[in-house]
């Protein structure tokens, strides 16, 4: 597979305040990557050392050269927080000028459309509200048919029908191959969309894998039953953790939920309603950044 990214003991530091530690990361062709992190831990760091806004050494590659090269330049398109520059422009007029700083932008009335900007076109930068000014970014990140998308916080202050046109069109670019890496706070969203992982953490990545990957760590399994056999003791399954019961309504809480459930099956046959449920993203994401604040 294609290499797209390479990284290797990556250092970076603002003065004496040190953000990335000795990193590694390796990113092929048509990988989503969820880069997730608390505030401040140097996700929009790493994004500007990959673009080549910040410094780095040989240590870095991007499309094998160095980030900010002007092939990198041709090949990326990213969305940042706030670069979108307040004028007294319109957003066809601004839209028009960036297609022509690249070799092989794409027709801009297609993007207009599916971002639901056509009524839009006319409005100066200037006046534009928060989410539509996110719309604007990454109609502008589209323009240059990037094989590279860097997508910073995309959804932030975007409207429920702007953030689900956002990600449908995220599932249009995957599917014809494209590589992006998106860090986003609504977890939720980046754990449908990732095909990998990686948690930042005080300049280090504590985590790097797939979604089943980092649940199997925290593989903490809620399985909701209804029971006719309410006076059991479920706390005695193999596995469980906790339980939690009102009526006939119970939520047993395991580290090993496939076992948990197939005894439970055996001692409680009359059991109904089963859902089970795997730790989301979000909670998992509470729980390590607890835990690294205990240490
Ligand atoms: N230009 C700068 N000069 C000095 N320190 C900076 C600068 N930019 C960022 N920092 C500091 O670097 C650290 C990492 O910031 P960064 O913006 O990369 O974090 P982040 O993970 O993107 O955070 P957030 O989720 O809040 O966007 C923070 O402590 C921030 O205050």
């Amino acid at each position: 597979m294609e290499q797209i990214i390479s990284i290797k003991n990556l250092n970076f530091s603002y003065g004496r305040n040190e953000i990335i530690k000795g990193l590694n990361l390796s990113i092929s062709k048509g990988e989503i990557i969820g880069l997730i992190g608390e505030n401040g831990a140097g996700k929009t760091t790493l994004l500007n050392i990959l673009l080549g806004l910040l410094p780095s050494k040989q240590n870095v590659k991007v499309f094998g050269g160095r980030p900010g090269s002007l092939l990198a330049k041709q090949k990326i398109g990213s969305m940042l927080q706030g670069d979108l520059v307040l004028s007294n422009v319109r957003i066809e007029e601004f839209l028009e000028e960036v297609a022509t700083q690249y070799n092989n932008s794409i027709p801009l009335e297609p993007i207009l459309i599916k971002l639901d900007l056509v009524q839009h076109r006319h409005k100066f930068l200037k006046e534009l509200s928060g989410g539509l000014m996110r719309r604007v970014t990454f109609a502008q990140a589209l323009l240059s048919n990037p094989e590279l998308l860097f997508l910073d916080e995309p959804t932030v202050g975007m409207d429920a029908q702007a953030r689900h046109i956002f990600w449908e069109l995220i599932e249009e670019l995957r599917e014809q191959g494209k590589t992006m890496i998106i860090t986003s706070h609504y977890l939720e969203e980046i754990q449908q969309v990732a095909s990998r992982i990686i948690f930042l953490q005080k300049g280090n990545f504590t985590f790097q894998g797939t979604l089943n990957e980092l649940q199997a760590l925290h593989k903490q399994t809620t399985i909701s039953i209804t029971a006719e056999c309410e006076q059991y003791n479920f706390a005695k399954l193999v596995g469980v953790v906790k339980v939690e019961k009102s009526g006939s309504q119970v939520a047993i809480k395991s580290i090993d939920g496939d076992k948990t459930l197939k005894e439970l099956l055996l001692e409680c046959p009359e059991v109904s309603n089963i859902t089970v449920e795997h730790e989301t993203l979000e909670k998992i994401f509470l729980q390590m950044t607890t835990d690294k604040e205990q240490r």
